[in-house]
């Protein structure tokens, strides 16, 4: 394609809202234009790198037997009344009416819409299984939109749905998803981690988090070198070896803290460390309140909370709903004397006792609080984030921390779905069964904003051969120059034959020419300049920075050798 044809609109400066490198560059090689807060425009390099993606995708999809359909992103709400989950999601989906007060979502995924098209079509076992899987845009009006394509509001994602009618059926279809999954990030050339996940409000029991590797990457991954045991630290569990620490139980004891509130704050009020405090919280679990108890140095693990009493619905309470509770404010709270919740605690708080607590008083605190004596707890469990060091739970040794992007998701769902909207199939004693199922999402918006993440240089984006917008770009440093303009035209020409080739043919000084080159990061380059009528054009490998003087007779060989050598 000719540049005097094509829509890149580059920019020279860096736009300030623009945090992550994959942002900025996105913006600045004019691959992409903001509409709205987490709301894009793919322009045409973009949208080029998004079609090899896809055809990636598609490729890996078809090669489990997947197969290809396109569902609405307008969901009629009957359906989510139906799965149950109208009424348990909040601002996050975009819902909308039609012109006859009809209410819609606009599709953040799509377990209704999909279930019920196959509950009307597979009716035995023999049908089954099947697996679907589309390509599409999806909505989900994120609070803090941010890192341009990495959290949108409108993004594309793969998601593929199967239906069993046995456990081991649906195992192997996860199995085949998961190396589907593998097979498709390294043919993008992305480092990445599968790791245990959280099945969260989506329910089922078993899911794997595909991360790519990324320091921007909101999400932890806690992992060990010994093994490819790797969890996102929301899931990873803490293995609880006792250590017990107890003294003599001592007097319960009130001391006055002024000006306390936090742990650090009581521990050298004390003369204590960290690991001596035990924190008190209260959490709103649905629409009731508990205590958690957790030492001083451990932080509560949210994820945690929510799976151990099945419910999205956890939050802290407010500062309100504290003192209306407690009759005390936070920074002082503590489990004496209260009865009227339930006090749950980290595993880790048994091996301590003569604990430093707040007393449910500003302004003062307990020492040598013990537990039975002093107060009850219901129930000790892993409900903290592990830390650096500690040992995973596979025992493959000490577990490190690595920020990672989530740009997939494979889940074991159950019968969550089938169950609630009747999608049964007759087994082989001819008795309705509900359909077991598995879901797996790839974010692909977020794979190419994670690929440019992993692969870029000061000057730009360096696109792996396998999605490069296009193989070689060919630039002549002078149209005007006819010799120069020619030599451009007729290489333009022959390299099409066998190569996706981008011809910068534009009036512009050089140095915008190579600076947007760099930005776009095609991996080779040929320019065509002063040399030209001795026969010589100069090739540059974008990856490496390597330079060669050729001779037009030996153009075509050298490319070769140099694309085949491209990662
Ligand atoms: O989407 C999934 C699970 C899998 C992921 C792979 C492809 C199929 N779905 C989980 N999830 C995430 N955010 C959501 C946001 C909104 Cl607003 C919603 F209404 C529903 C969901 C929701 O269900
Ligand atoms: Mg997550
Ligand atoms: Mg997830």
């Amino acid at each position: 394609m000719k540049q005097s044809k094509m829509f890149i609109p580059t920019l020279r400066e860096v736009p300030n809202d623009a945090e992550s490198k994959s942002h900025q560059l996105l913006l600045k090689a004019g691959m992409i234009k903001q509409v709205a807060s987490g709301v894009y425009s793919y322009l045409p390099i973009a949208k080029r790198v998004l079609n090899k993606i896809e055809a990636i995708v598609r490729e890996e999809m078809e090669a489990i037997d997947s197969v290809e359909i396109l569902m609405p992103a307008l969901q009629p709400s009957e359906l989510w009344q139906e799965s149950g989950r109208w009424p348990s999601y909040g601002a996050e989906l975009m819902r909308m009416t039609d012109r006859h007060g009809r209410e819609f979502a606009l599709g953040p995924t799509h377990e209704e819409i999909i279930t019920s098209l196959v509950r009307d079509e597979l009716k035995s076992y023999k049908k089954l299984p099947v697996t679907l899987f589309q390509i599409q845009n999806k909505f989900r009006d994120e609070k803090r939109p941010r890192f341009g394509l990495l959290r949108g509001r409108e993004f594309i994602m793969k998601d593929a749905y199967s239906f069993h009618a046995t456990e081991e059926s649906l195992d192997a279809t996860y199995q085949d998803m998961y190396r589907a999954y593998s097979n498709i990030y390294n043919r993008v050339n992305l480092k990445f981690r599968p790791v245990i996940a959280d099945s969260g409000a989506i329910g089922g029991s078993h899911t794997h988090e595909f991360m790519a590797l990324a320091e921007i990457g909101e999400d932890t991954i806690a992992y060990t070198d010994g093994s490819d045991y790797a969890a996102n630290i929301e899931k990873a569990e803490v293995v609880y070896t006792p250590n017990v620490q107890h003294t003599e139980e001592a007097a319960l004891e009130k001391v006055h803290t002024p000006g306390v509130k936090t742990a650090q704050q009581l521990a050298d009020t004390l003369g204590k460390q960290l690991d001596e405090i035990v924190k008190s919280m209260i959490i709103k679990v649905d629409d009731r309140f508990v205590m958690f108890l957790i030492r001083g140095h451990h932080e509560l693990n949210d994820v945690k909370v929510k799976s151990y009493f099945g419910t999205e619905v956890v939050e802290m309470a407010s500062e309100a709903e504290i003192e209306g509770i407690m009759n005390a404010k936070p920074g002082s709270l503590g489990p004496v004397g209260v009865d009227k919740i339930e006090i749950y605690a980290d595993n880790a708080v048994q091996d301590i006792n003569n604990l430093a607590v707040g007393a449910n008083e500003t302004n003062y605190h307990y020492i040598n609080a013990n537990a039975g004596r002093d107060f009850t707890v219901k129930e000790y469990g892993d409900f903290r984030f592990i830390m650096e060091g500690e040992p995973a739970a596979d025992g493959s040794g000490p577990v490190k921390f690595a920020e990672g992007i989530e740009v997939g998701q494979v889940f074991k769902l159950g019968t969550k779905y089938s169950q609630a909207m009747k999608a049964t199939f007759l087994d082989e004693q001819g008795k309705a069964q509900p359909m077991i199922m598995g879901c797996y999402g790839i974010g692909v918006s977020r794979t190419l904003s994670a690929v440019i993440e992993q692969h870029h240089d000061d000057n730009g984006i360096i696109w792996p051969k396998s999605i490069a917008p296009y193989d070689v770009h060919v630039i002549s440093v002078n149209p005007k120059q006819e010799v120069q303009k020619e030599l451009a035209d007729q290489l333009y020409a022959d390299f099409s034959a066998h190569y996706q080739v981008l011809y910068d043919d534009r009036q512009e000084r050089a140095g915008v020419k190579f600076n947007d080159a760099d930005l776009i990061g095609v991996p080779l380059r040929i320019v065509v300049g002063k040399q030209a009528a001795e026969g010589i054009v100069e090739v540059k490998v974008r990856a490496t920075g390597e330079k060669f003087e050729v001779p037009v007779s030996e153009l075509t060989a050298k490319i070769e050798t140099l694309y085949s050598d491209l990662a």
